[in-house]
């Protein structure tokens, strides 16, 4: 084939350099930033979003049906992560904005915000450098699936979504315990949550909307609208239970807040099977291979189809071969590094076994950029792996190798 036909060839440096550097990841959040500010001048605004690397602060959304403990979690994940806690309430207390003076003075009126109001008091608060630094947290917002839209075409797509959920009769009880304290804002309960200091128990005032009556409209309206607000954020939600203690609740939302999703970044399996001899590493190269289109590389096989080609280094290996000695590492990663860079392993990906055997080869593996993205042990216990390479018996002209009996 001539140059002018061959394949163009992806040096396999180049797929690594990007999975190890999250270059997709980098782009895809600027141009996501561009598109949704779209800034007079684009490139100044790149370079300022770029320096600011952000693209992994929190980006949470929790929602839940009344006294599920919404706020509770929220203010303890605040904390925890250092970002900012938004809902109703602290956006329209908002001071200095007129839309919040807006927002104050249509809830003494009505007792709800129009949907467009909230969601550009929601994107006034999110332009502010401290949320553009340190990300957010949306308590109970958005309360209807017009808002989630709303929200989304401003731009603003949480990273993760959390859904409270408890029995009805549950949250009844819990929320008659509500108490608040005016000072700090701070929520407890008179049974799940009471604090030890007496001047605080003295100040706590119970909060209005927790009547059984009340407690029982606002459920009735959060079914209504939570089933059309989920299809919104498909793939991110992660419903938790919220019928146990405060702290089980917290520690399973701090988890998944941490989690990164997988993202749409192209990407290339590198896997590695270790593990002893008998333990299913070529079964499993085989099924992997097949499974995800990748290239089955045994290196054992390697060096017995480069002494078969008798190619230089297959003249280099002949000798160990025939004194049963060990081929030495260098020799081995010189036919590992002739196979790993062609195309199809650059394209496909590849299922490596049979090397490294040690940490020296190992390290020598990483020195010259091969670095596996998936490593799996297969451990299996020493009498099986006798029982198998007892009964084990290889097809001599396919190689397949299959367990007597
Ligand atoms: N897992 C829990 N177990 C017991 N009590 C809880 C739990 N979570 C929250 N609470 C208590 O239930 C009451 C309601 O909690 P919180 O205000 O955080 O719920 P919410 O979902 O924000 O409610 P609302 O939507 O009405 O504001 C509080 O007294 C809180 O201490
Ligand atoms: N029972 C059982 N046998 C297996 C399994 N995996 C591989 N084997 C058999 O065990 C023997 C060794 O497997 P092989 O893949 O050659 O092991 P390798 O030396 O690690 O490559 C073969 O005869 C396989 O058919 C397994 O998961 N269960």
């Amino acid at each position: 084939m001539d140059a002018t036909t061959a394949p163009h060839r992806i040096p396999p440096e180049m797929p690594q350099y990007g999975e190890a550097n999250h270059v997709f990841e980098l782009m895809q959040n600027m141009l996501e930033q561009l598109l949704i500010q779209q800034p007079e001048d684009p490139i100044p605004f790149m370079i300022e979003h770029l320096q600011r690397d952000n693209d992994y602060v929190p980006k949470i959304v929790i929602l839940g049906p009344p006294a599920s403990g919404k706020t509770t979690i929220a203010m303890w994940l605040r904390k925890h992560l250092n970002s900012n806690l938004l809902s109703v309430e602290s956006l329209m207390a908002k001071e200095y904005s007129s839309l919040a003076a807006d927002a104050r003075t249509h809830y003494q009126k009505f007792q709800t915000l129009p949907d467009m109001l909230l969601v550009r008091l929601v994107q006034e608060r999110l332009r502010e450098e401290d949320c553009v630094r340190r990300g957010w947290i949306l308590d109970g917002i958005p309360e209807t699936r017009e808002q989630a839209l709303l929200i989304q075409t401003l731009g603003v797509s949480p990273r993760h979504v959390i859904v409270l959920s408890a029995p009805d009769a549950v949250l009844i009880e819990r929320n008659l315990g509500k108490r608040i304290d005016p000072q700090t804002g701070e929520i407890y309960h008179t049974i799940f949550d009471w604090p030890p200091e007496s001047e605080i128990q003295n100040r706590l005032i119970a909060p209005a909307g927790i009547s059984e009556g009340e407690t029982a409209r606002r459920l009735l309206e959060y079914h209504r609208n939570i089933v059309r607000i989920l299809p919104s954020y498909p793939k991110i939600v992660k419903v938790i239970t919220a019928d146990q203690p405060c702290v089980d609740v917290f520690y399973q939302a701090l988890t998944y807040v941490q989690t990164i999703h997988r993202s749409n970044a192209p990407f290339t399996p590198r896997v590695l099977l270790c593990g002893p001899v008998g333990s299913g590493k070529s079964l499993q190269a085989a099924l992997l291979a097949e499974k995800y289109g990748l290239v089955n590389v045994c290196c054992g096989q390697l060096l017995k189809e480069a002494m078969a080609d008798k190619s230089k280094y297959g003249e280099m290996i002949r000798p160990f071969f025939e004194k049963e000695t060990a081929v030495p590492s260098y020799i081995i990663m010189k036919v590992l590094r002739q196979r790993l860079d062609q195309q199809d392993c650059v394209e496909r990906g590849w299922v490596l076994h049979g090397f490294p055997r040690d940490r020296d080869q190992a390290c020598l593996m990483d020195s010259m950029g091969y670095k596996p993205n998936r490593v799996f042990f297969l451990n299996v216990p020493f009498d099986s792996i006798i029982e198998r390479l007892t009964l084990r018996r290889t097809d001599p002209v396919t190689g397949e190798r299959k367990i007597l009996g």
